[in-house]
């Protein structure tokens, strides 16, 4: 199949003609898309890479679509933005199957729907032999609020957190222990039953659905710092903490009661457990500071205090757990 029949196959999935009015001018198939902007734009990129970030035997073609734009639409959440255009750059060894590709593309669509917001072009590229490379850009509207910064937080903040934490590492961690869930669809929350704790938490790694909704509503809410969890909590945190100039200090009763206790526990038991919890990457749940008494109240997706923002004491700003800085550090794609 030629480059331009795959493209023909593949821009229609998209349907970006249902969001035509909302800021999509010159759709894909041209040289570039055109979309309007009412303000400043926000922007940024995350790609996947075959054998790195999925692998064949556990995750589908929709599956990593799904995850790539969470990927790339918490990352907007986390400025405090709504997502408003994707673009997605598919480089694949020429032997990928149309099925794969397919595949990948409805379950962009998918993630799109989901996050109200377009398609808007990409790229299509060869690769050598058994290398597939998935990247996407999304752009984001502020909507008139101020981005938040990692750098904002305060002492005398609280630290909560939308979304969970540890699903998605707990869910590699059962592929890696030799379980192989492929549920078809979403499996219900489950706190008694084991293989059901396992289905949950493995669908949740395959294809994460961070609550990217609660970026705005932070941003409305007077969140003085934000990133999305993509490397672990400890790691993302210590971010905060370093961009901040301050200590997060972590409650460590409320981080197992209610991120532990669970799916979590149920399937890994508490040591491997409380260990995806601090480090487990790929999340992309939300975490914030908030002036005192400003956590917002979102049924949908609530926010969870674990901790508080005081000052960096003679080590300097960083990350500690029930007073102590953590054993386990999260993901670094280069550490080895
Ligand atoms: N190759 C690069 N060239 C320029 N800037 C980069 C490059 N890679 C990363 N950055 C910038 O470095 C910062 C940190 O990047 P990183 O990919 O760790 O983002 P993150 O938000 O921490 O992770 P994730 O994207 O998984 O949520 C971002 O501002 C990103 O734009
Ligand atoms: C086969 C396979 N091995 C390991 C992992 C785990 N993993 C990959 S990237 C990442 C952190 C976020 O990266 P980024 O910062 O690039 O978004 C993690 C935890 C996986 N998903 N698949
Ligand atoms: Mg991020």
């Amino acid at each position: 199949m030629s480059e331009s029949d795959l493209l023909s196959r593949i821009i229609p999935m998209f349907g970006v003609s249902a969001f035509a009015g909302q800021g999509v001018v010159v759709p894909p198939g041209d040289d570039a898309a055109v979309v309007t902007a009412r303000d400043s734009v926000v922007v940024t990129t995350d790609s996947m890479v075959r054998g790195r970030d999925w692998r064949d035997d556990w995750s589908t073609g929709h599956d990593v679509g799904i995850k790539v734009v969470a990927q790339n639409v918490s990352d907007v959440a986390a400025m405090g933005a709504v997502p408003t255009g994707l673009l997605v750059s598919v480089a694949a060894d020429p032997e990928t199957s149309l099925d794969w590709v397919i595949d990948l593309t409805r379950g962009i669509a998918f993630g799109a729907e989901d996050a109200r917001c377009p398609v808007v072009g990409g790229d299509l590229s060869s690769a050598p032999a058994g290398v597939v490379i998935v990247a996407v850009t999304a752009f984001g509207d502020l909507e008139g609020r101020s981005p938040v910064l990692r750098s904002g937080a305060r002492p005398g903040d609280v630290v909560a957190v939308a979304g969970d934490l540890g699903w998605s590492g707990a869910g590699l961690r059962l592929y890696e222990l030799g379980l192989v869930d492929t549920t078809p669809s979403r499996p219900a929350r489950d706190h008694t039953d084991r293989e059901k704790a396992v289905s949950v938490l493995q669908w949740y790694h395959r294809s994460p659905r961070p609550p990217w909704e609660s970026g705005p509503v932070a941003a409305d809410g007077g969140a003085t710092s934000m990133i999305d969890i993509s490397d672990g909590l400890v790691r993302d945190g210590g971010r905060i903490a370093t961009a901040s100039g301050v200590e997060l200090a972590l409650d460590e009763q409320a981080l197992r009661e209610h991120f532990l206790a669970g799916p979590i526990e149920l399937a890994l038991g508490a040591e491997d457990g409380w260990r995806q919890v601090l480090a487990g990457g790929e999340e992309h749940s939300l975490l914030a500071t908030f002036p005192e008494g400003s956590v917002p109240v979102d049924e949908r997706a609530p926010w969870t205090v674990i901790g508080r923002v005081v000052e960096a004491g003679p080590e300097g700003p960083r990350l500690t757990v029930g007073g102590a800085v953590p054993s386990v550090t999260g993901w670094d794609h280069f550490a080895g």
